[in-house]
Order: C-alpha cells, then structure tokens, then sequence
C-alpha cells in the first residue's frame, strides 16, 4: 500500500511538473502575436524572448510556434529529442511546390530523406569531395582577388557584397555542374536569377500560413509565381543533365562533378532506394538556395565587423603575414589550422549573424520541452540568432570579440566543465548550422570558403569603407539576415608592387606588368601561377 501510495504521490507530482502552456504575450483576435512583430523576425523574437523567456509561444494569424531562445532547450532540441524533431512544418501551401516529394529541405524526416543526407554526407559534400575540388575553389577565389586588385589600380570603390555573391554562385554552379560564368554567362547567371526570385517568394508564400486553410488560396499570388520559376528550373535541369549524360556514354575521363555522381547513383539499381531525375533536381535547387547566400552573407558581416573593428584586422593580418607572408604566395587550405585568429573570427561572425537564424522544426510525436507538454505537428522554431547571442552563455553576447575564443575562460559565462563541449562544437549555445541530424550538410564546404576566402581578402587588401568612418550593420529581413546596407569599399593593394603575388595577379590580368627574369624567381612564380590556377596553361 505505501509502495503503491507513494508512486500515485510521485505521478500526481511528476504530472503538475508538466505545463501545458509556455508563457505567451497577450494576443489579439484573429491576428494574435502579430502586432509585436517586426519585419526582421529574428530580431522581433530576441527582443519578445526577454520579455517572456527562452521557450515562449507566439500565434501569427492561424499559426503557432514554440519558439527557442537558448542553449540548453536547442540542446532538447538537436539533441535529446533529435529524431522526434528531424521534420521541418510546410511553409505556405505545397501546391505550387513542384518538387514537394524530393525537395531534402522540406522533406518530413523519412527513409528517402535519410538516403539523401547519407548521398550528401558520404558523396556530394563529403570532406574528400570538398578537397578534390580544393582548385575550384582556388581559381573562384582568384578571380574575386584580381577584381578587387583591378578596382584597387583604378582607385575604384566596388560593391563587395556583389561580387562576393558572384563568387559563391559561381562556386556552386562549378561543383554541381562544372558550369561558370565566364564560360557560360547564361546558366549560371540563369541559376542565380531563380534562385533569387524564388527565395523572394518563398518568404511571401510562408507569410500565406497566417491565413490557415485560406492560405490554398494563394491570396499574395506568389505561389504561383514560385510555380514558374520552378518549371523554369525544371526545363534548366533537363538540359544539364541532358549534357551530363551525353557526356557519360561518351565515355568522358573528365573529373566527376556532383551532377555526375548522382547520375551515376540513380542508375545504380543496388542502392536501397532509386534516385529519381525529379530527386537530383529537388538536391540542385536545395544547394542553389542553401549554398550562395548563406556563404556569401557571411563573408560580407566577417570584413563589415573587421572594418568596424580596426584592431581586429590588424591583429588577423599580423597573423597571416606570421605565418603565410605577404610576398610569396596566398593563404592555402593547409594554413587555416595555424591561423587561429583567423578561425575566431569566422566563428565569432557566424555567431553574430548566422546566415539562416531562425531554423524551422516539427514535433513528430508529444513529448515534453523545458517542462512544456508539446504535441504531435506542432511547430518550432530555434531562434539560432538569440542562442548565440544569449547573455546568460556569453559575456558581451552583442559584441564582436574573436578572442573570446582563444581564451575561454575569461568571456563566457558557463560552467568552466562546458567549455571543452564548446571548443569541440557539442555546446549548445554556438549554433549557426543549426543541429542534430537536420543540421546543415553544408557546413564543411562553407567553412573551407569562409576561411579561405576572408584570409585571402586580408592578406592582399586594406579596405577602406566608402564616405564613412564606420559601416551601418543593420540587419536586413529574409530568410538569409543581410546586411540594409551594401558593403562598399576601396581596397588597396597590400602586396608590394615587386612581390610574386602583385605579379601573379598582373599576369593574370594581363596588364603587362608580369614576368622579367631579373626581377624574380621565375620558378616559384610560375609554381604559384600554376597552384593558383590548376588546369591552366598560363
Ligand atoms: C555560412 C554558410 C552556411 C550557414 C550559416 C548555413 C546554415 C544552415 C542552417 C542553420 C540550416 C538549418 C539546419 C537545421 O535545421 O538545424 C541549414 C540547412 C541546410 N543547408 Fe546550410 N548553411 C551554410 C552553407 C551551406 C552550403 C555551402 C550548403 C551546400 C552547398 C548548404 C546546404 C544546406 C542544405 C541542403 C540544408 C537543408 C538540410 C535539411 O533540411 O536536412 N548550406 N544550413
């Protein structure tokens, strides 16, 4: 009796622990939240998470969401509850969304998309593919390089977020479909204006939730603007992977890109499920969309925080002059791991501006969260923005300190026992890639360019901010949080006029400046010209 008395008292007990509601602001009629809503989402949600704590509900029209401000419930999250919240909610109605079956980032957690994430973490975006194409990204790299030394010759300013962007679309069209700019202005020009407008309008279409089962009527009409320019990527693919197979049974030796690799799994008739042609499609416009803006946005906040930040940028130059020199040759993969000031400053700009800071998640079966009885369908979001920015985790959470991760101990305001968990990215409270098994597949690719690129930038240019002593860092709305402002500059040429890297770049650009014998160790330049431009017969 006692034994049974005593576990009723428990369940009575462990029963009142479990609360059904999450604090929540006072809602109106029919709009709810909305009013307290800005048009930077993000930010509207740091600011109401404050107010109400880190686990609060907020109703948008017919729409709820839980949403997540901290580490420790993203840890319940990505973590405890990882398989119950591997499923993202649909945005809008999926009846424009021509792909709905095999676009991988909206997919409901099933056996198809576990085959797929396996395909990208195995194949496509594996660490021995990201190597392999380590000259693409080198060559993509140099023609960014000569196009800020050519602005830095004429004394021009240039619009670095754009030029960044062209760079990253570049990259992907490159890895995915061997396709570039410069030798096929049309696809990958092509690619980047749908890619644009349909993250336009995805944004619109999601806002069509608010309306609840109103939203099938499409009352913003931007679902059926998505639909054609989904039809028009449609006919795109056909034509690449047309040209990929007529490529194939031509018995071509080139080097396989992620378009061929994939054929080559959907005509393999063993693996455990078949990879159809409308599967590789739904993958492409996934890494169209999550690859350019999300890197390319990063790289823009990590120079506007350098520039903002003098000290910083004298200290991470210091650094790549230490280790890899201004003279003979440019920051390589292999140098990354002897920069670690470099590496800080990556990280700390991600932790200020993930580029993707709201994640989308939905609850596959109840469960309980932060003592909050949650159920089956319904809909969260981590606020990656508020977790990184959290006060209670970090000292001077707003403030761009890369230091703060040489020297652990002095700047974050956790258990000294976490802070190994941090360095080795198992903390919960630094989380620009999101989590668990639905985090980015991407993030080793972006981090390769991230580093890369931004050493490389610093390496060869001062950077002086265009009509103005410091830039505006105002964050912008969108699913990628930009930057309001475009990021204009004047870079100035680091390298000495007589040095092999000035030399390589005005070989490049053909500007006559290049090669005497006398001058310079022909040798090595010529070792560089060919390092920096694999393939090239330069
Ligand atoms: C700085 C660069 C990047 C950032 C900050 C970023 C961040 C993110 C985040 C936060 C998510 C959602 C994760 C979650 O739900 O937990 C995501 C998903 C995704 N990212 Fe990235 N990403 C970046 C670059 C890339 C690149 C280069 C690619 C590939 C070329 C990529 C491909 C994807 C894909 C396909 C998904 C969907 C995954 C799924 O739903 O299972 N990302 N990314």
């Amino acid at each position: 009796l006692i034994i049974v008395q005593s576990f009723i008292k428990n369940l009575k007990q462990s029963n009142k622990k479990i609360q059904h509601q999450p604090p929540s602001p006072l809602a109106l009629p029919i709009i709810g939240h909305m009013y307290l809503l800005g048009s930077v989402l993000h930010q509207s949600f740091q600011k109401l998470a404050l107010r109400y704590g880190p686990f609060m509900l907020i109703r948008a029209g017919a729409s709820s969401s839980y949403i997540v401000s901290n580490g420790a419930i993203a840890k319940e999250i990505f973590k405890t509850n990882d398989v119950n919240f591997a499923a993202r909610p649909e945005f809008g109605s999926s009846e424009y969304q021509i792909y709905k079956d095999t676009l991988f980032s909206t997919l409901d957690y099933t056996k198809y998309w576990i085959f797929m994430k396996k395909i990208c973490m195995t194949e496509i975006l594996s660490p021995q593919q990201i190597t392999k194409f380590a000259d693409v990204r080198k060559e993509e790299m140099m023609k960014l390089l000569e196009f800020f030394a050519e602005c830095s010759e004429q004394g021009e300013a240039c619009d670095v977020g754009n030029q960044l962007m062209a760079m990253t679309n570049n990259l992907i069209c490159r890895l995915t479909m061997s396709t570039r700019t410069s030798t096929n202005v049309n696809e990958s020009a092509e690619i980047r204006e749908i890619a644009k407008g349909i993250t336009l309008l995805s944004g619109q279409l999601s806002l069509g939730e608010v309306f609840g089962p109103l939203k099938k009527c499409d009352l913003l009409g931007a679902g059926r603007k998505v639909k054609a320019l989904l039809l028009r990527f449609d006919k795109f693919m056909d034509g690449i992977i047309e040209k990929h197979e007529e490529k194939r049974h031509a018995g071509s030796k080139d080097r396989k890109d992620m378009m061929d690799i994939l054929l080559e799994i959907a005509d393999d008739t063993s693996t455990e499920m078949k990879l159809t042609r409308n599967g590789i499609k739904g993958l492409f416009l996934d890494l169209f969309l999550g690859g350019t803006d999300t890197t390319s946005v990063a790289l823009q906040w990590a120079l506007a925080e350098l520039l903002n930040h003098p000290k910083a940028i004298k200290k991470l130059q210091q650094e790549i002059d230490r280790i890899v020199g201004v003279k003979n040759r440019l920051v390589e993969d292999s140098d990354i791991q002897n920069l670690p000031y470099l590496q800080a400053v990556v990280k700390e700009t991600l932790r200020l501006h993930p580029s993707l800071p709201l994640v989308f998640r939905k609850c596959r079966e109840d469960c309980v969260i932060n003592g909050y009885k949650i159920l089956k369908d319904s809909r969260l979001v981590v606020s990656l923005y508020a977790v990184n920015r959290d006060s209670n985790a970090w000292a001077d959470a707003d403030e761009f300190v890369p230091e703060r991760y040489l020297n652990l101990n002095e700047n974050l305001a956790i258990e000294p026992d976490e802070l190994e968990a941090i360095k080795d990215g198992q903390n919960f409270c630094y989380v620009p890639f999101g989590g668990g098994r639905r985090g980015c597949p991407g993030a080793g690719l972006a981090a390769a360019v991230l580093h890369r690129t931004l050493g490389a930038m610093i390496q060869c240019f001062d950077w002086i901010i265009k009509d103005a002593e410091t830039l505006n860092m105002e964050q912008g709305a969108g699913f990628s949080a930009a930057m309001v402002y475009p990021l204009v500059c004047y870079p100035v040429m680091r390298v000495k006029k007589d040095s092999l890297v000035h030399k390589a770049f005005c070989v490049r650009m053909g500007s006559g400046e290049g090669l005497h014998s006398e001058e310079c160790d022909v040798g090595s330049l010529a070792t560089l010209i060919q390092t920096s431009v694999a393939g090239s017969k330069t």
